[in-house]
Order: structure tokens, then sequence, then C-alpha cells
């Protein structure tokens, strides 16, 4: 008959306890066992993620928005730091990561320059939003160049948008830049971009915001705004869709109900 095995007594070095060489013993199956399982822990992991990719494979997949180019450029014009408040530097700098937002998500999208981008805004930018260093210039590009600097030769391919004329921006067209200012003064400055349009040579329009809908308060838009419905205006067919759209409810509601108490709207 065989003889039972039996342990053999570990020898523990002198000098040493028996809970440090425990201790040891256990680091030292650790070290061994760690390629083991770093293996097996990177094998669950794509497990899982096949497990995954099969489950999502029965689920319609969204769409992802293949963008055309409308053919026009905007310009968002923020030579005016100094003239806001801390707290509007941090709005304008919000509605820029709309505008970025709005232009990669819309079937459309427009060649978008900030520029005169510098100063409190690109601080901001910088400190609390440094990712946009890795934007893609198709969607917005940031200059601290004037909007000079990127306007066609010839001005009159350039339109500076302004609440403050009378004349009227019928359509979009291909080749042409739009110039939005990138400000908000909650009507501080006012006549600010109208005047500095005037005095570059460059012709100035307004939305036609009233032959189409009707809104409460100010004509005054946010750059954001305006920013979108250029962007946006090749995916309707008539402005007014694009108002609709774009300019939030409460503004188009209230009018309503004004309306209907015959009070006006301005
Ligand atoms: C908050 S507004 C700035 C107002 C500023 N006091 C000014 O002189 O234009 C931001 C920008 O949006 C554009 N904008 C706002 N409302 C507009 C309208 N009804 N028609 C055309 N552009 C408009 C203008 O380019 C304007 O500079």
């Amino acid at each position: 008959m065989e003889k039972p095995e039996h342990r053999v007594k570990p020898v523990i070095p002198e000098g040493m306890s028996k809970s440090a060489w425990k201790k040891e013993q256990r680091r030292l199956r650790w070290d061994a066992n760690r390629d083991k399982m770093r293996i097996q822990r990177k094998e669950k992991r794509k497990a899982v993620k096949e497990s995954r990719k099969l489950k999502n494979a029965d689920k319609p997949k969204k769409d992802k928005v293949v963008q055309q180019d409308s053919g026009y450029s905007v310009v968002v014009d923020c030579a005016f730091d100094d003239m806001m408040l801390d707290k509007e530097i941090v709005s304008t700098s919000n509605q820029l990561v709309t505008s970025y937002a709005d232009n990669k998500k819309y079937p459309y999208r427009v060649d978008l320059t900030v520029t005169s981008f510098g100063k409190r805004l690109k601080e901001r930018f910088d400190t609390v939003l440094p990712h946009y260093a890795n934007w893609k210039p198709e969607h917005m590009k940031f200059t601290p160049e004037s909007l000079e600097s990127v306007l066609p030769e010839d001005y009159s391919k350039a339109v500076y948008l302004t609440a403050d004329t009378d004349e009227i921006l019928e359509t979009l067209e291909p080749g042409m830049t739009y110039i939005v200012g990138g400000i908000v003064d909650k009507g501080r400055h006012k006549l600010l971009c109208k005047k500095k349009a005037d005095e570059l040579g460059i012709p100035t329009k307004r939305l036609p915001i009233d032959e189409y809908i009707k809104i409460s308060g100010r004509r005054v838009l946010a750059t954001s705004h305006v920013v979108e419905m250029l962007i946006r205006r090749n995916e309707f067919d008539s402005w007014k869709e694009v108002f609709e759209s774009v300019i939030p409810l409460r503004k188009v509601k209230k009018a309503a109900e004004e309306t209907e108490e015959g009070e006006e709207t301005e």
C-alpha cells in the first residue's frame, strides 16, 4: 500500500515571522498570476464587446447626417470683447459652442469663421472649453484677425446682418459671406453693427421676421439663433418655416396671446 503524501513543511527563513512569510508568498503567487489574469480580463472585455455588438445589430441604426455644403460663408464678428460684461462673454462663448454643434448636426453646413477671436473670449475657451482646439475647421474656424481679413475683396459679395436696417435679406446666395455680430449687449449698444458695416462699406440687411411671423419683444435676436437660421435656411422652403423652427416658442406664443388681447407686439 502506498504511503499518503504529506505536505512538505515550509521553510521560513530565519528572522522572518510566519505572517510576513505568508504575505510574501501571496505576493509571489500574485506576481506569477498577474499576466494570466491580465489576459483573462482582456478576453472577458472582448466577449462583452462582441455580445453588445450582436445585440445592437438588431436595433435600427441612427442615420449619420451626410452634410451638404450650403456654398456660402458665415462670419461671426467678435470684435466687441471690450463692450461686454464678464457674464456676457460667458454667454457669447456658449453661443459659439451652440453654433459649432448646429453646423455639425444639420443637413446643410456653412463655412463658419469666428474673427477677432482673442482677449476674454479666447481666455474663456482656453480655460473652460480647451477641447475646442480639436474642432474640425469644416465646422468652425477661429482667427485672431479682424473681420476684414476674411472678407472677399469685393464687399458687394458680403452682407452684415443687423436688425437696424430696412433692407431685407430675401435669399442666401452661394459665394456670399454673411456676417453676424458676436455680441451680447442687452440693447446697450444700439446700431453698433450697422455703424461698423457702414464705415467699412459693407451692405447691411435684416431678417424678414415681421414679414412672416409675429414675435413678441425686440426683433434683435441672439447671435446663435441668427447663425442657426443661416445654417438651416436650405433645409426649408421658406423663411417662415426657418423662423418657426429657430425662434424660441415663448417669443412666438406670447406674441399670439398679446395680439389676441389687441396689444402691440413691439
Ligand atoms: C444680440 S445681436 C447684437 C446687437 C447689437 N447691438 C448690434 O448692433 O447688432 C447679435 C447679432 O445678431 C444679428 N441679428 C440679430 N437680430 C437680427 C435681425 N432681426 N436681423 C438681422 N440680423 C440680426 C446681428 O448680426 C447682430 O449683430
